[in-house]
C-alpha cells in the first residue's frame, strides 16, 4: 500500500503503448461496492476470495500491465497464480508510506484505532518474504516521479533482454 503500484503502472502501460488494469478497480466493477464496504461485510477472508477470482480473470484477459493490491500475493491460490509472472515488485521506506498514506483513507487494513503506519510495518514484515520470492524485478520506488520509477522498471527489462542468450531457431 503506497509503493505506487497503481500509480506506476499506469505510467508504465502508456510508456509500454499496451492496456492498464488495476486489479482493486475491477474488484469494485465487479462486486459494485468500494473496497472498504466489502471488508466491512465480508471480512478480509471475504475479499480475498474475490481478488482471487478477479486475479485468474485477470491473468486470462489482461495483456498489458496489471496493478494488484499490496495484499494479492497473501492468498494461497493467487500466490501460485503469480508465480513464474513476470512481476515487478515497487519498494518503499515506511516513512515514505506514512507520507503518502496519511490516516491511510480508503484502505481498511490501515483503518481503527491503532497507528496506521505500525499496522503497514507488520503487513510489511509479513508480506515481504512472499513478495521477494516471487519477483523477478524489485525497484526503489521511494525516489522520483511515477514517470522516473516506470522508466525505472523498463531500463530493468531492456537490460534483462539484451543479457538473455539469443535462442536459436530450429
Ligand atoms: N513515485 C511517486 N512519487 C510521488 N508520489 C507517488 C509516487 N507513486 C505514487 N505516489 C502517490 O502515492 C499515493 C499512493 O499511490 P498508489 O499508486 O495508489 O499506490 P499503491 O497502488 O501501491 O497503493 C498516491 O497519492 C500517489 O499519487
Ligand atoms: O495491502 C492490502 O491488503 C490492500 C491493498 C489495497 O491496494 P493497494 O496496495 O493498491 O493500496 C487494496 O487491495 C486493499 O485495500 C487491501
Ligand atoms: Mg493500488
Amino acid at each position: 500500500m503506497g509503493a505506487g503500484k497503481t500509480s506506476v503502472g499506469r505510467v508504465l502501460a502508456a510508456r509500454l503503448e499496451v492496456p492498464f488494469d488495476d486489479l482493486d478497480a475491477m474488484i469494485v466493477a465487479e462486486a459494485g461496492r468500494p473496497i472498504p464496504e466489502i471488508f466491512r461485510t465480508e471480512g478480509e477472508p471475504g475479499f480475498r476470495e474475490l481478488e482471487a477470482q478477479m486475479l485468474a480473470r485477470a491473468l486470462k484477459t489482461c495483456r498489458g500491465v496489471l496493478a494488484l493490491g499490496g495484499g494479492a500475493a497473501m492468498h494461497p491460490a493467487s500466490r501460485e497464480l503469480l508465480r513464474g509472472g513476470p512481476l515487478v515488485l515497487l519498494e518503499i521506506s515506511p516513512e515514505l508510506a506514512a507520507v503518502r498514506l496519511g490516516r491511510g483513507s480508503g484502505r481498511p487494513l490501515l483503518a481503527g484505532d491503532a497507528d496506521p503506519m505500525v499496522r503497514w510495518r507488520e503487513l510489511a514484515l509479513e508480506r515481504d518474504p512472499v513478495h521477494q520470492d516471487l519477483a523477478r524485478w524489485r525497484i526503489d520506488a521511494g525516489r522520483g516521479s511515477a514517470a522516473a520509477v516506470a522508466r525505472g522498471i523498463t531500463d530493468m527489462m531492456g537490460q534483462d533482454l539484451l543479457a538473455a542468450p539469443e535462442k536459436e531457431d530450429s
